[in-house]
């Protein structure tokens, strides 16, 4: 049992549990070179981020006019396999995520990654920062396979949120993410959404759509109890 008013709590990873745009930048640099591009500001692939790894690719290429489907296959390939080597050279935490998660798992809470990010590759950046086992479950972009139309069903389809939820025993759920991404799955799936403002964000944080907005990761627990306490009856 637990003290808490939510009973699990499912975190988005990229921008949200870990600040990762450097490796990303990196292995989206490395394909840009590969493939006679320039390559981007690290800072600046902050906002390529949150639809997963293709998305990344496709949006840095589509700013310097494209490229055909089969040279984006293998750039994206590229891409890929150097990130495979490099996902948390210089990934870490957020300030703060170690000790709110430690005390939500004393409070009784059970947490939960769905992230964009390939499973593997998510797996990968926890268990490099040692976070693994915090989480009952680990939800990547491509968990839960793809759709009639052969699109994976990550965010923002509600279908990632609804299976860390039911992976967690059901009952009392919220979502913390960075994007637009998080907000919509969160909205599709009916569970509450904090939105981390000092993430990637695909927008001003505090024009999508959550039901609130942390300036900082400490600031998460009483976030979520303040939006208990403002949805329970007067
Ligand atoms: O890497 C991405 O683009 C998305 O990953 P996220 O869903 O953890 O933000
Ligand atoms: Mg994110």
């Amino acid at each position: 049992m637990t003290d808490f008013p939510f009973r699990c709590i499912g975190f988005d990873l990229d921008g949200t549990l870990v600040e990762s745009h450097r490796d990303l930048g990196e292995a989206v640099n490395h394909a840009l070179r590969e493939g006679g591009f320039n390559p981007v500001p690290v800072e600046d692939v902050t906002d390529l981020i949150g639809g997963g790894a293709k998305v990344m690719l496709r949006r840095a290429l589509d700013k310097q006019g494209g490229v055909p489907e089969d040279e984006f296959r293998n750039l994206y390939k590229t891409m890929l396999h150097y990130y495979d080597g490099h996902v948390a050279v210089h990934t870490r935490p957020y300030p703060g995520v170690i000790a709110v998660l430690d005390e939500l798992a004393e409070r009784g809470v059970v947490l939960s990654v769905v992230t964009n990010k390939f499973e593997g590759f998510a797996r990968g950046v926890l268990g490099a920062l040692d976070l693994t086992d915090r989480f009952a479950s680990i939800i990547g972009g491509d968990t839960l396979g793809k759709d009639a139309e052969g699109n994976y069903r990550a965010k923002p389809l509600a279908d990632p949120i609804d299976a860390a939820r039911q992976a967690s025993g059901g009952g009392n759920f919220a979502f913390v993410g960075d994007s637009s991404y998080d907000v919509l799955a969160a909205r599709a799936a009916c569970v509450p959404i904090v939105a981390a403002a000092y993430g990637y964000c695909d927008g001003p944080a505090d024009e999508l759509g959550a039901d609130a907005v942390i300036a900082k990761f400490a600031e998460l627990i009483p976030a979520l109890e303040g939006l208990a306490k403002a949805d329970s009856p007067h």
